[in-house]
């Protein structure tokens, strides 16, 4: 049996915008972008601002279209799906996003965000929502006392752990995570990256990792994908695009955070 969840086949997305004199602009995006994402890994994508990762996490996230290309999810084409399908789908693959507080309602009680994505599905969570809630927030590191608080009741990192046990209250495969560590403060964030991880170890779903911050992603993927200009220019394990890279991209990325890797860094410096 293939350990392929997601596959991704020559993704292109294309945006047009009225010029001046209402000439069309196009400018594409997301450019023949192609990867998997094994079963329990984590993928992740790293580039600078505006190269194009958002919109392929949306296009994997099933909250866009691309242009062309294929999207598989257990060898089902899934590019074009609709209906049942995508509502099927769409629990499967679930999306942190970066800021939990403009990505959680702000009016609504912690209780009813997380049984959001059930009631979309239309599914009753077994033992009732009042117990589902309190375990949910028990997993993800809170207390579950405060479940009638409202999001802003809470710090920014307790509120990206809401965001997280809404990914979770579906069950799903795919977990992709859109730069979703990237506001925090460096000690909230190495206490998020450790929940995300055991929450990986504990349920074995796989997460695509959205990021820019190369540190970041070292400590919690293990196979990376680099972006540039919508395009992936280099992938492939974590070891191996970090401590060898064979793009001059991939490079630049490395020498702007030089204390990612001290091998590296000492390579690097050898080198001159
Ligand atoms: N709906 C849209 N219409 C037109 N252009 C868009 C749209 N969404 C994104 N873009 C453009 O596509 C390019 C890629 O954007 P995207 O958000 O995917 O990049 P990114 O790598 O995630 O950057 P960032 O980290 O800053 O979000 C950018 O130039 C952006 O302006």
């Amino acid at each position: 049996m293939s350990d392929v969840l997601l596959s991704a086949r020559d993704l292109t997305k294309r945006f047009t915008s009225r010029g001046p004199y209402g000439r069309r602009n196009e400018f594409t995006a997301v450019d023949g972008v192609s990867f998997d994402v094994r079963l329990g890994e984590t993928l992740a994508v790293v580039g600078e601002s505006g190269c194009g990762k958002s919109t392929t996490a949306r296009i994997v996230a099933r909250l866009m279209e691309p242009t062309s290309g294929l999207l598989e999810f257990e060898g089902e084409d899934i590019t074009h799906a609709s209906g049942a399908r995508l509502a099927a789908y769409r629990s499967n693959v679930q999306v942190v996003f970066q800021d939990p507080f403009s990505s959680l309602n702000p009016r609504h009680t912690v209780e009813r965000i997380l049984m959001a994505p059930l009631d979309y599905q239309g599914i009753a969570p077994k033992g009732g929502r009042r117990a589902y809630t309190r375990e949910l927030m028990e997993r993800v590191g809170l207390n579950p006392d405060h479940a009638h608080r409202y999001p802003k009741q809470f710090s920014g990192g307790q509120a990206q752990r809401i965001g997280i046990a809404r990914a979770l209250a579906v069950d799903p495969r795919l977990v992709i995570c859109d730069e979703a560590v990237s506001a925090l403060d460096v000690s909230v964030q190495a206490q998020v990256i450790d929940l995300l991880r055991r929450l990986q170890r504990e349920s074995g779903f796989s997460y695509v990792f959205i990021a820019h911050d190369l540190a970041v992603v070292r400590q919690i993927a293990q196979r990376v994908a680099v972006m540039c200009k919508g395009r992936i220019v280099e992938q492939g394990p974590c070891a191996e695009v970090f401590d060898d890279p064979r793009d001059p991209y991939t490079r630049t990325l490395l020498a702007a955070i030089p204390r990612i890797n001290p091998e590296w860094d000492r390579r690097r410096r050898a080198a001159g």
